[in-house]
């Protein structure tokens, strides 16, 4: 399917519909006791939810003790990185203002490096595993390897994820409170097709909504709207994966203060997000809850933005009551980087690989 038009895309009929099942993970033999059965006692339950557009929801993916251990581990990171300790085998760290350098935080007037002290709402990022350079559009297998604490969590998802489709790419992500990315797609054809997301720390509301023909517009563009402002704040020689590892939409959240000078793209760009009423859209909300893994695959992958709105509140869409964000949020998103960079997916208007056979 090349250059496919929007008025040929097959959109499944209910999106949020869903399926729920409870999955039982045993304790490990090594954390478990023994019942005289021979059997490993205890364990936990996941729910799992599976929507009709490709989201997959995991709740409760880790133990109560993993989580509590990874969080620990995950906060680690930044501190170590924030002292600034040199190291050939330890990554930068980089501070994103988008999903592809995009503003759309609160205060972006100064360069943080301190995910707890700092009064920054700036998000940032560590990178592990292989760099796409979007310049040259190739991947470099010469970075930092995925740590062996973040390898075992990937081999937990092959419970969800086929064997071929194993990530090899890992990206931790500080969220001060309040902080969010801009509505985005993963890049198709650097990307493989499930895109992971874990969430740590703060619950917040992630954002879906149908893609339009002005995001593909955004998403074929030069590439100032994938680069951003991404500060390395390590004199490391070491290089981050850009933080533009998708097309992000400089869309404006409701309570945020950026004053960003948007370009007349960018401006078209908003319009068209906010031509129709959240409530008349196709927009909605699922909120992110500590230790859910957020498998995005299918349409909701590859034809949906998804973002989190900077704003200091979510509405629980079930319980419809408002919610203060309480806490800083960490996250890790994985991916497969595919070193051939082609996508052979059913929603062409979106899709890099196809729109290129056609338009070079
Ligand atoms: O932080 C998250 O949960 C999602 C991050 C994301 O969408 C991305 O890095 O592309
Ligand atoms: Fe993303």
């Amino acid at each position: 399917m090349v250059n496919t038009k929007i008025e040929d895309i097959k959109w499944v009929q209910k999106p949020w519909d869903h399926t729920s099942r409870i999955n039982h993970i045993p304790l490990s033999s090594t954390r478990g006791k023994l019942a005289s059965d021979g059997s490993i006692e205890g364990g936990h339950n996941q729910e799992i939810l599976e929507f009709e557009n490709g989201l997959i929801l995991i709740n409760d993916f880790l133990s109560n003790e993993e989580y509590d251990e990874l969080l620990e581990k995950i906060k680690d990171e930044f501190i170590v990185l924030k002292e600034g300790e040199e190291s050939s085998l330890k990554p930068t760290l980089s501070s994103d203002s988008g999903g592809g350098g995009e503003k759309n935080d609160k205060d972006n007037s100064s360069n943080h490096q301190t995910p707890k002290k700092s009064k920054s709402i700036r998000r940032q990022a560590i990178h592990y595993g292989p760099k796409y350079d979007y310049t040259t559009n190739h991947a470099s297998p010469n970075s930092i390897p995925v740590p062996k604490y973040i390898e075992d969590i990937i081999d937990k998802m092959i419970i969800i994820i086929p064997k071929n489709n194993r990530v090899n790419q890992a990206t931790i992500q500080f969220y001060p409170t309040g902080s969010g990315i801009p509505p985005h797609i993963d890049t198709h054809s650097c990307f493989d097709e499930y895109i992971i997301s874990f969430s740590l720390g703060g619950k917040v509301n992630m954002s879906f909504q149908k893609a339009t023909p002005v995001i593909a517009q955004k998403m074929f563009a030069p590439r100032r709207c994938l680069g951003g402002p991404t500060t390395s704040t390590s004199a490391s020689s070491l290089s981050t994966t850009p933080s533009a590892s998708a097309t992000s939409l400089s869309v404006p959240s409701t309570n945020s203060s950026s004053s960003s000078s948007s370009s007349v793209q960018d401006q078209a760009l908003e319009k068209d997000m906010h031509s129709k009423p959240e409530s008349e859209s196709s927009y909605h909300e699922i909120p992110l809850k500590p230790n859910s893994l957020c498998i995005m695959a299918k349409e909701i992958r590859y034809a949906w933005t998804h973002g989190i709105k900077s704003r200091s509140t979510d509405v629980n869409p079930i319980t419809n009551q408002i919610e203060k964000r309480l806490d800083d949020r960490y996250s890790i998103t994985f991916r497969k980087v595919d070193f051939d960079g082609k996508c052979n997916c059913d929603y062409g208007v979106w899709c890099d690989s196809q729109q290129k056979k056609d338009g070079e």
